[in-house]
């Protein structure tokens, strides 16, 4: 099977690079395959989205809005059909994908209330005339998607840019093309003129061809921080381009006073497990009482780890986690459980990969707490929770805070004052309290400080690095001041 799988100013063609697949990760069959596009390629479809920036720009945002809404109600008609196929692409079971197609919808609405509230039309009245803020779009822009979310989180750059009027080459991760393709699809659908949405498919030769494009506007990146450092490095002495990094995360998550255990446990599993710990949200470090309560919240953890239901996307019976993306993302988390051991911490719950060349994996949790002070600030992306026992609520803080990431934090604890306490000194772009730290809102900004992103928060605020403001004073006839300068006479 070979597909015409970029699609380049309204058309449909066969890529001229060399082969991609994509793989089922829970039944190791390739699903999907074509030829990935060529540096030519990635150069035509820049052309093409340069040569409809003019014409999709000067239309007004409610003309756009047409298309775009149009496109929400194609998702909304074939959502069953796209959360199988991310299921398929992704391994993560179909009640989850199902969410996810959800927020895709969910995110025309907010990016249009987003796009006004934040990059509307001010007018101010001045003694002579008016002070008025505008916004332009920035022009042809790149968007760079993860395997994680394949649909969402391309989706939360795309809609947002061509709502403010840019136009879009889009790379997604070359572990998900079919979701890619499929979304893409309907956007023709959807009547997107040709050459707004551009699609190519590859991998970090595709990508690196169209981040170094000389004549890309700007970059919209969600994925690991050691990309986002290679763009960020790609695009110093490059001031007039706008770069937005959404990156990973080592992120903390402090227990202390709870009365409901099984409560804070639901949250903890809920933060650390989902999608098989592939969010970037997820928590890694959880930090316990090393009292008796915290051994009573640990034990009832451990106990409810053990029964997480691992299965097949497809499964009647739903599992609560499914496949990771790749053999090889399973087997990068046994060694990063390896690493743990050999430093000297202590295995809880195995992470175990269960089959071969799949991407099923255990749930694994490990006591790091002897080796807290010289563990490997690392993202592992997968479900492997780190636990470390504390006697000192300001030493847990202290050591939450001990990353170069600082994505999201949480704290479980059923006392205010402990909350107002941690809020004001955790840093995080997102800090939740008795709340899981995964399931972020659309409708709030989505950022972190540090390694996890550079400042341009997306999400609700994504519309604000779609845009660029205009400030302008504005009088409708050359009026001469009835209060003239000093010096002047008239
Ligand atoms: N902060 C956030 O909003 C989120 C961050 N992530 C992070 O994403 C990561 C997982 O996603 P992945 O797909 O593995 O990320 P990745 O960094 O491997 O890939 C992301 C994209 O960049 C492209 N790419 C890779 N190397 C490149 C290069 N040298 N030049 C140009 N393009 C290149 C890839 O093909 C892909 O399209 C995790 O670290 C996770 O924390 C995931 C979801 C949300
Ligand atoms: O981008 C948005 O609209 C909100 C952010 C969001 O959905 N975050 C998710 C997934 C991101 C990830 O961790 O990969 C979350 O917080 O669970």
């Amino acid at each position: 099977m070979t597909n015409s799988t970029h699609f380049i100013n309204g058309q449909w063609i066969a890529g001229s690079g060399h082969d991609i697949n994509s793989i089922d990760p829970a039944k190791n069959v390739v699903i999907w395959s074509a030829k990935s596009a060529s540096s030519a390629q990635v150069n035509e479809a820049v052309v093409a989205a340069r040569n409809a920036f003019p014409a999709w720009s000067l239309m007004t945002v409610d003309e756009r809005l047409v298309i775009i809404k149009k496109f929400a109600e194609l998702l909304g008609e074939h959502k069953t059909e796209l959360a199988k196929i991310i299921a398929k692409e992704t391994g993560k079971p179909e009640w989850e994908t199902a969410t996810e197609v959800g927020a895709m919808i969910g995110k025309i609405a907010i990016s249009e209330k987003a796009y006004h509230e934040r990059t509307g039309t001010v007018e101010n009245a001045m003694p002579l005339g008016q002070a008025i803020i505008r916004h332009k779009p920035h022009g042809v822009v790149a968007v760079f998607g993860p395997y994680n979310f394949p649909g969402h989180l391309p989706n939360g750059h795309i809609v947002p840019a061509l709502i403010a009027g840019n136009t879009v080459v889009f790379k997604p991760s070359d572990l998900t093309p079919m979701v890619a393709e499929f979304i893409v699809q309907l956007w023709e659908k959807a009547g997107l003129p040709n050459g707004v949405l551009n699609l190519i498919q590859g991998q970090v030769e595709t990508g690196k061809a169209l981040a170094s494009h000389a004549n890309i506007d700007g970059l919209f990146f969600t994925g690991s921080s050691r990309t986002g450092k290679i763009l960020h490095e790609q695009f110093a002495g490059h001031p007039g381009k706008i770069l937005a990094l959404e990156m990973g995360g080592n992120n903390p998550l402090i227990v202390k006073d709870v009365a409901d255990v099984d409560a804070a446990v639901h949250d903890i599993v809920q933060s650390a497990f989902v999608t098989s710990g592939q969010r970037c949200t997820c928590a890694r470090r959880l930090f316990i009482q090393d009292n008796a309560q915290g051994d009573v919240l640990l034990a009832r953890l451990l106990e409810v780890t053990k029964n997480i239901q691992v299965g097949h996307y497809d499964a009647e019976e739903q599992p609560f986690m499914g496949a990771m993306i790749s053999s090889a993302a399973a087997a990068g988390m046994l060694s990063a459980q390896q690493q743990l051991l050999s430093l000297g911490a202590t295995s809880l719950v195995a992470l175990e990969h269960t089959e071969k060349d799949t991407g099923f994996v255990t749930p694994g949790i490990i006591d790091v707490t002897a080796i807290a002070n010289d563990m490997p600030d690392e993202e592992h992306f997968g479900p492997l929770l780190k636990v470390i026992r504390y006697t000192n609520f300001d030493d847990a803080i202290a050591h939450a805070n001990n990353t170069s990431f600082g994505l999201s934090a949480g704290l479980l604890s059923d006392s205010k004052a402990d909350y107002d306490y941690f809020l004001a000194r955790i840093r995080a772009g997102i800090v939740n309290w008795n709340r899981p730290i995964t399931g972020a809102s659309s409708a709030a900004p989505f950022g972190g400080i540090g390694e996890s992103g550079n400042h341009r928060a997306s999400a609700y605020y994504a519309a604000d690095y779609c845009a660029y403001p205009v400030a302008s004073v504005e009088l409708d006839v050359v009026t001469l001041p009835s209060s003239l300068s000093p010096g002047l006479k008239f």
